[in-house]
């Protein structure tokens, strides 16, 4: 049950949205077990931003929530250029103006139920 919840100070095009969703889901196999098939991908665009205090240039911040514990901080390294490279080729936003925060949680609703 991954989540890839992605916050962007500039406008985004559907296109550019897919294609990082298609992206994400290349890139999630990263984390042991899994899958785009389980992925959820959230957008947010248009967000106002500071990165050092500084809105004059795009910024992102994406926060990666999947459902277990003890992911190998292997798995997260893994995940960021990744992302980040999606970043900048999909929206040109430098990795050195984007955060990326990784949660794993035992704590996982789904379907009327908790996992
Ligand atoms: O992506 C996961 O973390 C994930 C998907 C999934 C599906 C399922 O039926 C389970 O029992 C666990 C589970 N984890």
């Amino acid at each position: 049950m991954p989540v890839i919840h992605t916050h962007v100070s500039i406008p985004t095009t559907k296109e550019q949205r897919d294609t990082l969703k298609n992206l994400f889901g290349q890139a999630i196999p990263a984390v042991p077990g899994k899958s785009e098939g389980w992925l959820m991908c959230m957008f947010e665009d248009n967000v106002p931003m500071y990165f050092g205090g500084d809105d004059s240039a795009p910024v992102a911040y994406v926060e990666v929530n999947v459902f277990g514990s003890n992911v190998p901080t292997s798995a997260w390294k893994n995940l960021t250029p990744q992302i980040m490279d999606a970043l900048q080729d999909t929206l040109e936003i430098p990795a050195d103006r984007t955060y990326i925060r990784y949660t794993a949680t035992p704590d996982w609703g789904w379907n009327g139920s908790n996992f």
